[in-house]
């Protein structure tokens, strides 16, 4: 198949991942909930569900849907206000889209994910667990970020990352990522003779576009996020393709609308995508030339031995970087000490530790499959 006719992928997807942005479903004044735009939208889906597909919908819009009921004018900027308007405004929109999909005789169910559940190992095996029962019950998946527990560090703010993220969880054959532009331009489509991108193989020919913020007052993502989130289902083998929320019908019959993000690989194994994408390093392991060698040609786990310096605040469970003795950072990893605990251990064979400290000791810094080589 011509990449060209990777369109047909999006057509003939049975598990589809839609992401819509706040832009798309917000009127564009008072910043507030638009119900004949996610109306319109929810048509479209619900034609494809029941068609036999299966849908989920990586909706935003929790924040702006606050706006209006806490009597606010425009979008906060303030975490503790965003949280207390997503806290107001999630419950309206999911009750929107039961409203919408319940007038085709279909049921929604909400599920709300922060960058920790797409993570660790146990939580996402959990999140993938809930999105399979869903869509095996008919039900259309409603995911948003958790936007009230998640903190500044660690949230994604922009639902373009999490969305190629829960494409890849619920095994997807397709990505649609739909915004209030029709499609990725080679400049911002404010300036005049920006041309559409209609094809991006690989993520190459990308050198000459340029990639910009946010072009709405309640986006938060801009382009940048979303050919961030094409290149993460890319590279897990998920063809993407991006429009706007007007032309999804088009789009889900393969038109040559928007542009479409062509993967050339195979789908890398998940705990590898999860490591190289989803996760916020917290610190940094300096190693030496012998541990670099042991994890990045002989692709073992890191132990205690290699380890010279521990850089940062992080807890067991966390992603750290993995640098080599002049500071090139070679991957990236789950560690398996805190940075409190790890300093005492290093340079140390685990077979000391284990007699010194007890059986607990014996474990690896970071195990090899919670490593990803950069
Ligand atoms: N090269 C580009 N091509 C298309 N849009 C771009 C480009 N650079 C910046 N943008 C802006 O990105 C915006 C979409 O991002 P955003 O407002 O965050 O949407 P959403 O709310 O759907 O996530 C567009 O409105 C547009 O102004
Ligand atoms: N979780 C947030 C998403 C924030 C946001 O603006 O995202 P997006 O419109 O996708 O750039 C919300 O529901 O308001």
């Amino acid at each position: 198949m011509t990449a060209a006719n990777r369109r047909r992928d999006v057509v003939d997807a049975s598990r589809l991942v839609v992401k819509v942005g706040s832009s798309s479903l917000t009127d564009p004044h008072g910043g507030g909930l638009d119900e004949e735009r996610l109306v319109a939208l929810v048509d479209v889906l619900a034609r494809r569900r029941l068609a036999g597909g299966s849908v989920v919908l990586v909706s935003s819009g929790a924040i702006a849907a606050g706006i209006a009921p806490l009597g606010l004018t425009k979008r906060p900027w303030d975490l503790a206000t965003q949280q207390a308007a997503a806290s107001v405004g999630q419950g309206a929109l999911v009750a929107a889209y039961q409203r919408a999909f319940g007038a085709h005789g279909l049921t929604v169910g909400q599920v709300l994910l922060t960058a920790d559940d797409v993570t660790r190992r146990s939580h996402y095996t959990n999140a993938k667990r809930t999105i399979d029962r869903l869509l095996e019950l008919g039900i259309v998946p409603i995911v948003n970020e958790n936007d009230t527990v998640a903190t500044q560090e660690i949230r994604f703010g922009d639902n373009d990352r999490l969305a190629a993220l829960v494409a890849h969880i619920a095994h997807a054959d397709a990505l649609v990522l739909l915004t209030d532009v029709d499609a990725l331009y080679d400049g911002p489509p404010s300036q005049p003779g920006a041309q559409r991108v209609p094809l991006v193989v690989g993520g190459l020919g990308l050198d000459h576009v340029r990639i910009g913020g946010t072009g709405s007052s309640v986006g938060s993502g801009g382009m940048v996020t979303k050919v961030e989130a094409a290149s993460i289902a890319n590279s897990a083998g998920i063809t993407t393709l991006l429009t706007s929320a007007p032309q999804a019908g088009e789009a889900l019959e393969g038109k040559d609308v928007g542009t479409l993000f062509v993967p050339t690989g195979s789908r890398r194994a998940s705990r590898k995508l999860w490591l190289a994408h989803a996760t916020t390093p917290r610190g940094r392991l300096m190693l030496d030339a012998g541990a670099v060698h042991a994890v990045v040609e002989r692709r073992k786990s890191l132990l205690p031995a290699g380890v010279t310096e521990v850089v940062g605040a992080f807890g067991d469970g966390d992603a750290v970087e993995l640098c080599g003795p002049d500071g090139t950072v070679i991957g990236r990893g789950l560690v398996n000490y805190s940075s409190t605990e790890l300093p005492d251990l290093l340079g140390r064979t685990t077979h000391d530790l284990a007699r010194e400290l007890g059986p607990g000791y014996e474990r690896e810094v970071v195990h090899r499959d919670d490593l990803v080589i950069l």
